[in-house]
């Protein structure tokens, strides 16, 4: 059964779900071919798993090099190539088979192809599970910033089996926890603490710790029931970014050399600091957020070297910039997000910026 989401698409999140990939996909989206985008790490581990569910004359797995650095054009430009080279047509389906960068990359390879073609997100990493597979963003970087070309596309159905976790290396689990403190933030105080009375068992079992399913679906619940209210970031989607106009520009600052979820658990101290600093939040929100990240094992000080100035050039190219200048979603408190003066992003001076960056050398 999907989760009971405000969505147009089913979301599925259950333990074997990965064996119904291809009853689903044919129930969705009944299509001709289907191509299957996945990256040099998971393909091995998980897409015989997918492939098989396909006849195999019609079905091809196109695979790229793992890592943030290859969501480029020029990876864009050689799957949509491989995608012609192959025969595909617009009665193909893609298959995102991957974390976040095999979702955003494949996602916005399946919005464009032929001016548009149907996407199942079959998510492998705790981060595109609870926040990357839903809502239809799809995006690759630049050299100029992060997601800067890309499209609303969402899937046709989403296909999380949390069981694929238990391959992901320790690091790379830890950061998905960014975008799910994220969402407790934003959006659910109770979820935050139960987050944290998580930890231990999460800390302990990874992947198998008991709570993890629930949480998965609670993050999930929290992000459609913002993507339903407003699609296109209109307005209110702005509180997902909520650490994010830092994380970005750090993101951007290393080369995309890092995970985008360490990026946004120092971006969220950050910009805590600065919804206090700003008055719009009281004391102490700051400490909370990142002693909660902290416990995580997740990173709350920049990466070593970093220049400060350097963070700050990069958030006036921020999609939510207006006017050149940089624009944050702020929290007032844990699970309390409000606009201010009927805006969910606020501009914030520079140098309350360098303030609060300092702070985490
Ligand atoms: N579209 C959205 O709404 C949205 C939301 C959040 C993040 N994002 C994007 O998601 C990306 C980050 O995603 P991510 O953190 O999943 O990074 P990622 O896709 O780079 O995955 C991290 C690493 O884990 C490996 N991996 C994935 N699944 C695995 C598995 N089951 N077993 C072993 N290894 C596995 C990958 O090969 C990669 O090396 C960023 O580009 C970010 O901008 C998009
Ligand atoms: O879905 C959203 O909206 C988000 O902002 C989720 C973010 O976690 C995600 O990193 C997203 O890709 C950021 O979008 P962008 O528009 O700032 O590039
Ligand atoms: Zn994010």
């Amino acid at each position: 059964m999907p989760l009971p989401l405000p969505l147009g698409y089913p979301v599925y999140c259950e333990a074997g779900v990965l064996a119904r990939v291809g009853d689903i996909t044919r129930e969705v989206a009944p299509s001709h071919r289907v191509a299957i985008i996945s990256d040099d790490a998971v393909a091995p581990l998980h897409a015989a798993a997918i492939v098989a569910q396909f006849p195999a004359a019609s079905t091809q797995l196109f695979t790229i090099p793992a890592g943030e650095q290859e969501k480029t054009r020029e990876r864009w430009g050689q799957l949509t190539d491989a995608l012609v080279a192959w025969g595909a047509g617009r009665d193909t389906t893609v298959i995102a088979l991957g974390g976040g960068v095999v979702g955003d990359l494949a996602g916005f390879v399946a919005a464009t192809y032929m001016r548009g073609l149907p996407v199942v997100q079959v998510p492998t990493t705790l981060l595109a599970m609870v926040d990357a597979s839903v809502g239809g963003k799809t995006a690759v970087d630049t050299p100029a910033g992060k997601n800067l070309v890309g499209a609303f596309h969402n899937p046709v159905a989403v296909v999380m089996d949390p069981t694929v976790l238990a391959t992901l290396p320790p690091a790379v689990l830890r950061s998905g926890m960014a975008e799910m403190f994220k969402h407790g933030i934003i959006a659910d105080a109770s979820y935050f603490d139960q987050l944290l009375q998580a930890l231990p068992a999460i800390q302990e079992q990874g992947a198998h710790a008991p709570e993890m399913s629930a949480l998965i679906a609670a993050s999930v619940h929290i992000k459609a029931d913002v993507v339903a209210e407003d699609t296109r970031e209109g307005g209110l989607r702005q509180i997902l970014n909520f650490g994010h106009t830092i994380a970005h520009a750090i993101e951007k600052v290393q080369h995309y050399d890092m995970l985008h979820g360490d990026a946004v658990a120092m971006g969220m101290v950050t910009e805590a600091r600065l919804a206090e600093l700003t008055g719009l939040a009281s004391h102490g929100l700051a400490l909370a957020v990142r002693d909660a990240l902290e416990r995580a094992g997740l990173p709350v000080q920049l990466p070593p070297g970093i220049r400060l100035v350097d963070i700050v050039a990069e958030t006036h190219g921020d999609k939510k910039a207006r006017s050149g200048a940089a624009r944050y979603a702020l929290p007032r408190s844990i699970g309390e997000m409000e606009p201010a003066e009927g805006k969910w992003a606020l501009p914030v001076h520079d140098d309350l910026v360098v303030t609060a960056l300092r702070e985490q050398i």
